[in-house]
């Protein structure tokens, strides 16, 4: 075979993946709508309204809960879980471990937002004990996921994070290896093996540890309102109720890129976005989402 229909064929398969992605992207959309799945979370007092209202604008439906045995009663009708830990309150050091523990030993797939990772001692126990009960899917924003992947010895020595708030103060590009890795990590111990990490950002990353994905597009607007990477994890929760992991990832981070687009054309600053936003949510079809740049590595 010459090198030219060597190159020709590999385009080809490379096309044919990216078809059958996009057809299941297309389909965990459709899916969200016609089934309205419930996705529980256990998240942050800042943001969970919007949590919430994201997962039905999408079209899944919404629990909150705190109390471990509700947690874990409610998982049980849950397609999918989401624990957030941007605001912790003392109990959380236990609760939160054993909760990720049990829905470990249920086989209930969960999403990790790990809100500023890296910041106080109970916080770091808390996303250090979750090494030991994976979650299925983790989506954070860049210098978390550095922090994460360090705190769980995934990386070189020399490769120490930067401490940082909710905001992140690293280049998505500079989480790309810490998020493949993660990626492995979780997908040795998940079901079937499948798992993926998504780092938000300017454009988006999106990695099963086999394949990067990079999404580009959504709006600037998005950092000028609270939640938008919180809510993010709990729309990525309503699609993994649906989808495997990596295809409820890029469901979910497309749609919120599309999504984005429309608000920032419709609105004249953060609070109108953020209406804007959720009923761009409702309106985005899943033939928008599934037809975004995808630049697969
Ligand atoms: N500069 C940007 N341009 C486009 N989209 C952005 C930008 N910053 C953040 N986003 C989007 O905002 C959402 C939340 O991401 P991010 O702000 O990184 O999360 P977090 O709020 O957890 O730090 C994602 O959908 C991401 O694509
Ligand atoms: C401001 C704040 N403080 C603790 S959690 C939180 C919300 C963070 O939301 P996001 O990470 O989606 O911007
Ligand atoms: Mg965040």
């Amino acid at each position: 075979m010459s090198d030219d229909s060597r190159d020709h064929c590999s385009t080809n398969t490379h096309q044919n993946v990216l078809a059958e992605l996009r057809e299941a992207i297309a389909q965990a959309v459709r899916d969200v709508k016609d089934k309205t799945p419930l996705a529980q979370s256990f998240t942050n007092f800042v943001t969970i309204n919007l949590v919430a209202n994201a997962q039905l604008a999408a079209g899944g439906t919404a629990a909150m809960s705190f109390l471990p045995d509700d947690v874990i009663e409610t998982a049980k009708i849950a397609g999918a879980n989401y624990i957030n830990v941007g605001t912790l309150l003392p109990f959380y050091k236990d609760a939160l471990p054993s909760i990720a523990q049990r829905l470990n030993y249920l086989g209930k797939p969960w999403v990790l937002d790990p809100v500023a990772a890296g910041i106080g001692k109970t916080r770091t126990a808390i996303l250090q004990s979750f090494k030991a009960a994976p979650p299925t899917v983790i989506r954070a924003n860049a210098s978390e996921v550095i922090a994460l992947a360090n705190m769980w010895g995934l990386l070189d020595a020399d490769n120490a994070s930067r401490p940082a708030g909710v905001e992140s103060v690293d280049e998505v590009d500079a989480a790309a290896q810490p998020a493949k890795l993660l990626a492995q990590f979780l997908a040795a111990s998940a079901p079937k093996h499948k798992a993926a990490v998504a780092v938000s950002g300017k454009i988006d990353l999106v990695t099963d540890g086999e394949h990067t994905y990079r999404l580009p597009g959504g709006s600037a607007m998005m950092a000028k309102i609270t939640g938008a990477g919180c809510s993010l994890g709990g729309v990525t929760a309503t699609y993994l109720a649906v989808a495997e992991p990596l295809i409820a990832t890029l469901a979910a981070s497309l749609l919120y890129d599309r999504a984005a687009e429309v608000a920032e054309a419709e609105s004249k600053g953060p609070g109108s976005f953020q209406v804007a936003f959720l009923d761009a949510l409702w309106n985005v079809t899943a033939e928008q989402v599934a037809g975004s740049d995808i630049v697969v590595q």
